[in-house]
């Protein structure tokens, strides 16, 4: 299935609240939550009690990017305060499958992502245990940044990988996305498509409803 994922990073936080009441109304399936801990990237995002204040706003489906250094320290806390997909990077944990057996074990979907720079087969040995591989196509850190044309050659590349081995895990592309690039990514393989500044500038309802109805021809 086909969903959409928008990023608040590139909310109004002074309305967060409305903002994601604004997501749910206009049929976003997901929300999309970027946690940055200054070290894994350069910026400080948003944490524990900020995820707390939005839960009881929606049903939708809380997509949390970690992007944070050796995340299984904090596993419990994020589904403690409302996470439903769990993604971590591949390059900020010392034992990946032990990580992702950690979210698992919570019984919430678990995501690995990886960096443009990452190749793909670098996550070739748990693809069989993730649900869902988050492309970036940006270098993760902040919003508003121009996709990475490289970047949809990886994910042409990863949705062979999953096919060859039978599977049927689902393709998140983050970072650049807009109305004008979702078809190649989508075409790419892309099923799960995140975007910030492309939802969040001008009529938030409308933008979303525009990539819904892109995404579903
Ligand atoms: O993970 C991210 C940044 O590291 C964000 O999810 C991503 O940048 C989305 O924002 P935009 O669509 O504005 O690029
Ligand atoms: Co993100």
């Amino acid at each position: 299935m086909n969903c959409l994922s928008p990023s608040i990073l590139a909310s109004d936080f002074s309305k967060l609240g409305s903002q994601v009441e604004l997501l749910d109304r206009a049929g976003a399936q997901y929300v999309h939550i970027d946690i940055m801990d200054g070290m894994f990237v350069p910026s400080i995002s948003m944490g524990f009690p900020v995820m707390k204040s939005i839960r009881p706003l929606t049903d939708r489906i809380f997509d949390v990017h970690l992007m944070i250094q050796e995340p299984e320290r904090y596993i419990n806390e994020f589904v403690d305060a409302g996470a439903d997909l769990l993604t971590v990077h591949a390059e900020a944990c010392t034992n990946l499958e032990r990580t992702i057996q950690k979210i698992k074990e919570k019984g919430i979907i678990a995501g690995v992502a990886i960096k443009p720079s990452t190749p793909v087969e670098q996550i070739a040995g748990v693809l069989k245990e993730v649900d869902m591989v988050l492309v970036m196509m940006v270098n993760p850190g902040f919003g508003g940044q121009k996709l990475i044309p490289g970047t949809i050659d990886k994910v042409w590349e990863l949705k062979q990988m999953i096919n060859e081995m039978g599977l049927e895990t689902d393709i998140e592309v983050d970072g650049g996305v807009t109305l004008d690039n979702v078809g190649k990514v989508m075409d790419a393989g892309a099923n799960i498509v995140v975007a910030g500044s492309a939802i969040f500038h001008g009529d938030v309802e409308d933008n979303v409803r525009q990539f819904l109805s892109y995404m579903s021809e």
